[in-house]
């Protein structure tokens, strides 16, 4: 405990420079040419065996689907599944493998069920709770690993995230570090591990307290004690998930031993870009809950800088440079754990301004069905003003609209619902008022060690992103895939915005009403202005209805 107090205190620790020294074969003529009519990597996971942590998540799925398509011949991907939501592990793979995102995979990899093996696990539990036979194959059989599983929840419980973000990524490397066919392990952390920086290198940001000590403390002490010095451990990081990934990336970094590691940090995952098909999506994490919400209705403002830069990443691009930084790892073997980051603002930079336009502009075309109210997106750096529009724009309609459930003899809900969205949006509020600076070297150096092939095959270059166009496929992938809404709908959908414009109008108009009705009755300016007005506009119209009888 005295350590860990110790650690808070804050000693300044040096900031490690990693080495970028890479060892490169050099290449014979024959092999040059080779490479450009073939994708290296494609065929570097040919006939690999493969795990994969956190491969019923968003990211996983696509690194699944990407590996099948473009690698038919793998010899096999292990998966560690837990069941969940009353479903076994067996049930949850089939109905991955049968959703939409898998349609292309069964034309190339018919077998693809064959090449799957879920392996019972839980990453919370003591050696992920993996039978001893499943262990053994593992063992013995892996050649690449990717850690994808993590808890990406905000708000998680210290105890929780440390368990999964650090402890279950040691137990992992101590794991990898028995596999004796084992080619290279890929680390899935995430840009904002070190938001409480600006400019962020490729480099490991050390926090002030070991990780080991925390897994250690949080064995012993207790859920109160934990709460309390929590604020404490996380420092200027918003929350247990950024602090827990940069304690995770220390693990990976003190336990790397002789393995070829590298650590990939993506920024804001979004939906697809182009593969297998633009637009899927298929969580409400980061901007695709909101845009829901915005597209209902619900939220209608929010406080966010618009000239902010949104760093998002489709998650076909992160899958894509994780592929290309496994073949890299396992192939050239860096000399020291590279780390990549994936981000696009410094190099294709979009807004949230542009993106909360780009989403309305869509929703105008492409409406939600059923929406609450007609979709706004008001962006306010203001504190007051935002708690303004709070009041008026989002508690005040769902009261109104309560009151109106309570009256028909329904439930009311929405009032609960609001103040649930709003939390949710504060929590975000940290990532879309602040812009960050990532270098790119190690990602673009890979970049440029890749074919032509392999460029156009892993393609994770995001200048070549049309944000316009992604933003709106976006829009419809949340629309198709996440909400399952039939495009046929669309009419009702524009209907129903019409009927709700209407109802405003009608609502402001008699709000306005009663208001100058209750001051005409308390204030005596206020009735002169009033008999001002009428008196003018009777004499306007006295004076129109004499001059067109003169004209007959
Ligand atoms: C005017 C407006 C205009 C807008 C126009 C639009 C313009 C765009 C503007 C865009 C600005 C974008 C900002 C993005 C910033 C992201 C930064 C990320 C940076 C870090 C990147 C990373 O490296 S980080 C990975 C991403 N990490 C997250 O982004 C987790 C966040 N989030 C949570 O930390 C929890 O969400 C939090 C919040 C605790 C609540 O927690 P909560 O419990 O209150 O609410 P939940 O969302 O969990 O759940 C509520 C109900 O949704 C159900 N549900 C949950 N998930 C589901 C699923 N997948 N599918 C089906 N249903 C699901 C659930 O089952 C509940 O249903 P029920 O009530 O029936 O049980
Ligand atoms: N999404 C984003 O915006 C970003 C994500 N990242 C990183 O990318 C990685 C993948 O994220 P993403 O796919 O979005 O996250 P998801 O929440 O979609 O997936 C998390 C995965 O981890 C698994 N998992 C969680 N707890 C356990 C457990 N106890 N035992 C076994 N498996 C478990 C989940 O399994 P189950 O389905 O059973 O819950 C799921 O497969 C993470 O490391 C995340 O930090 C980085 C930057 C941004």
């Amino acid at each position: 405990m005295r350590a860990l107090l110790k650690g808070l205190g804050g000693e300044k620790i040096q900031v490690k420079q990693q080495l970028r020294l890479t060892y490169k074969e050099p290449l014979s003529e024959a092999i040059k040419d080779k490479r450009k009519t073939m994708s290296m990597i494609a065929s570097f996971y040919n006939g690999k065996s493969i795990l994969i942590t956190g491969a019923t998540g968003f990211m996983g799925k696509v690194l699944m689907e990407k590996l099948f398509r473009t690698s038919p011949d793998l010899k096999v991907i292990y998966i560690l599944v837990r069941p969940k939501a009353g479903q076994t592990t067996q049930q949850r793979v089939f109905q991955i493998l049968n959703s939409k995102l898998f349609e292309k995979v069964k034309e190339v990899c018919p077998n693809v069920h064959e090449k799957i093996r879920a392996v019972y696990a839980d990453l919370n539990q003591n050696d992920f709770a993996i039978s001893k036979e499943d262990m053994q194959e593992l063992l013995s059989c892996t050649n690449i690993v990717f850690h994808c599983a993590a808890t990406v929840r905000f708000d998680d419980h210290l105890r929780h995230a440390v368990q999964l973000n650090v402890t279950a990524t040691q137990q992992l490397l101590l794991m990898a570090s028995q596999m004796p066919k084992l080619e290279a392990f890929i680390h899935i952390s995430t840009a904002f591990s070190n938001c409480n920086l600006t400019h962020i290198d490729e480099v490991i940001y050390p926090c002030p307290v070991e990780p080991k000590q925390i897994i250690d403390s949080m064995e012993w002490l207790d859920d109160a004690i934990i709460d309390e010095i929590t604020p404490k451990l996380i420092g200027d990081r918003p929350n247990t998930y950024t602090y827990t990934k940069a304690l995770g990336e220390m693990v990976v970094q003190q336990e790397s031993g002789n393995m070829n590691i590298a650590i990939i940090r993506p920024s804001i995952v979004g939906a697809t870009w182009q593969e297998p098909f633009p637009g899927w999506v298929d969580n409400l994490n980061g901007p695709s809950g909101l845009i829901i919400a915005a597209g209902k209705g619900f939220l209608r403002s929010i406080r966010a800088t618009p000239m902010a830069v949104a760093d998002l990443i489709p998650v076909d691009t992160v899958v894509n440079l994780t592929l290309a930084v496994g073949w890299y790892t396992a192939v050239h073997r860096p000399k020291s754990t590279l780390i990549y980051h994936c981000t696009s603002g410094n190099l294709n930079p979009c807004n949230w301004g542009k993106m909360g336009f780009q989403v309305l502009a869509t929703f105008e075309k492409v409406p939600l069905e059923r929406a609450f109210r007609r979709p706004n997106a008001d962006f306010t750096t203001n504190t007051i003003t935002s708690q303004y529009w709070n009041a008026v724009s989002h508690r005040a309609p769902a009261i109104i609209y309560d009151f109106y459930l309570r009256l028909t003899g329904r439930k009311p809900r929405m009032t609960k619902v609001m103040n649930r969205l709003l939390r949710n949006v504060s929590m975000l509020e940290y990532f879309v008022n602040r812009s960050w600076e990532w270098s790119t070297h190690n990602t673009e150096m890979l970049m440029s060690e890749l074919s032509p092939e392999d460029q156009r095959v892993f393609n994770f270059d995001v200048r070549q992103l049309n944000w316009l166009e992604y933003i709106e496929n976006y829009v419809l992938g949340v629309k198709k895939y996440l909400l399952k809404e039939d495009m046929a709908g669309i009419p009702e959908a524009k209907q129903h915005l019409k009927r709700l414009r209407n109802i405003h109008y009608l609502f402001n108009t008699a709000l306005f009403l009663i208001a100058w009705r209750l001051l005409i009755a308390r204030s005596q300016m206020a009735r002169n202005v009033w008999f001002f007005i009428v008196s003018f506009c009777y004499k306007f119209l006295s004076y129109f209805r004499a001059s067109s009888t003169l004209k007959v």
